[in-house]
């Protein structure tokens, strides 16, 4: 079972800086040979393979990236600087995919992995290169070359941080609605009546987590009959459980008996997922006169002997919602630290870090062979019989 998140951007690589035409000019030195520099080469777009992200959401978010542009050479054999590259962080387990040719480019599947998706514009030649023994005073110059530019899918399996149990009717998916700024398209589901709901909640710029309402589980789910096994597997995947209860039912029936129900249906597929943490959110609270309220919540909370969290919304107004969005986003980044503080994943951790240094050594001494590479294969480019070139630096 795969959810899958996608998002389309745009990358474009810096320009190359165009060669400079400039001749020497100094007192006393009437007719200065060309000094004019070589511009710098553009930046390149890579992408990185980061843990920290587990969605693609901050891709709907901005979908233009733009690495520097070099700048142009100068007078006095003056270089112009290249551009700098830009790394994009991706989560780890994006596919990366031109979208004009379709052809898949990387998986990235390590943190750390570096992938050039847009490869920066060469440098142009200033005129200092083009000095021969007939043309003392070349107003030859090349110009920079356009970076790279293309449009790019990415797309990745979400998993769901946090699911959503309840009785059909309890207000799942309007939860999910009301909290959710985006919404992941569902791939490879066989049952497409019994879709599972999914959103990605998004706190700020980086904070967000992935919410799933997993439909199906009360209708014989713990016999491993109905469907409902398989979505209660992912649910074994999620770290917190929302227990999504209505507190008044529209046919009236007892909200107390169908949060036991759930509770019951619970721990007959899963001792071990019924122990998952699981917070109590009384839903529809709008529904209820006011002075009722605290009466109906008290009573619902007693009848299942509940010691946990308990939160009251109404997910169709979207009262009390930030609180309870707020509170989870809180604990799964508590929950992730503390694992981290787990040894085992503490040791994980360092030898992770430590490939990761390993190769990003690797990294820059390929990009630098590859940049001496490219600058020879310029200097090569020009370097033919038309020419005879002669370097003259300034005194
Ligand atoms: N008044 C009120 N109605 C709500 C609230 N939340 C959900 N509803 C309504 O309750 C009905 C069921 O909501 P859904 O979100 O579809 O419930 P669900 O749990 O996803 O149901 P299934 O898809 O059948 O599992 C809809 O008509 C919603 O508009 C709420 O906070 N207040």
């Amino acid at each position: 079972m795969q959810f899958v998140d996608e998002a389309s951007i745009i990358v474009e690589a810096g320009k190359g800086g165009n060669g400079c035409l400039s001749f020497r000019r100094e007192k006393y030195v009437p007719r200065g040979g060309p000094d004019g520099g070589d511009g710098g080469h553009g930046g390149s777009v890579y992408l990185i393979g980061d843990d920290a992200l587990n969605t693609l959401i901050d891709f709907k978010f901005q979908r233009f990236y733009k690495a520097q542009n070099g700048q142009g050479g100068m007078g006095r054999q003056m270089s112009g600087k290249a551009g700098e590259d830009l790394h994009v962080k991706v989560p780890v387990g994006t596919t990366v995919i031109d979208e004009d040719t379709l052809e898949v480019i990387a998986d990235v599947t390590e943190i750390g992995q570096v992938v050039l998706v847009g490869e920066g514009g060469r440098r142009g030649l200033g005129n200092i290169h083009f000095k021969s023994s007939t043309n003392r005073a070349p107003r030859r110059t090349t110009p920079g070359t356009e970076g790279d530019r293309r449009n790019l899918r990415l797309e990745m399996k979400v998993m769901a941080d946090v699911g959503l149990l309840g009785m059909p009717n309890a207000g799942k998916s309007t939860l999910i609605r009301s909290v959710s700024a985006a919404k992941p398209k569902v791939a490879n589901y066989p049952f497409t009546t019994l879709v599972p709901n999914l959103g990605v909640v998004k706190l700020g710029m980086h904070e967000h987590f992935v919410m799933a309402d997993v439909p199906g589980l009360i209708e014989g789910a713990s016999d491993g009959a109905g469907l409902g096994l398989r979505f209660l597997k992912h649910l074994t995947r999620t770290r917190l459980l929302f227990h999504v209860v209505d507190v008044a039912p529209f046919d009236e029936s007892d909200p107390v008996e169908a949060a036991k129900a759930i509770v019951h249906e619970l721990g007959q597929f899963s001792p071990a997922l019924s122990e998952r943490p699981r917070w109590l959110v009384l839903n529809k609270f709008d529904l209820l006169p006011e002075d009722e309220r605290e009466e109906r919540a008290q009573k619902i909370i007693q009848a299942l002997n509940w010691e946990g969290p308990v939160f009251r919304i109404s997910a169709i107004s979207s009262d009390g919602t930030d609180k309870l969005v707020q509170a989870a986003y809180r604990w799964l980044t508590e929950q992730r630290r503390l694992e981290n503080e787990d040894e085992e994943a503490l040791a994980r951790e360092e030898e992770m870090r430590r490939r990761m240094e390993e190769e990003s050594v690797a990294r820059t001494e390929a990009r630098l062979g590859r940049r001496r590479k490219r600058d020879d294969e310029d200097d090569e480019d020009f370097d033919d019989d038309d020419y005879d070139v002669e370097v003259e630096y300034a005194p």
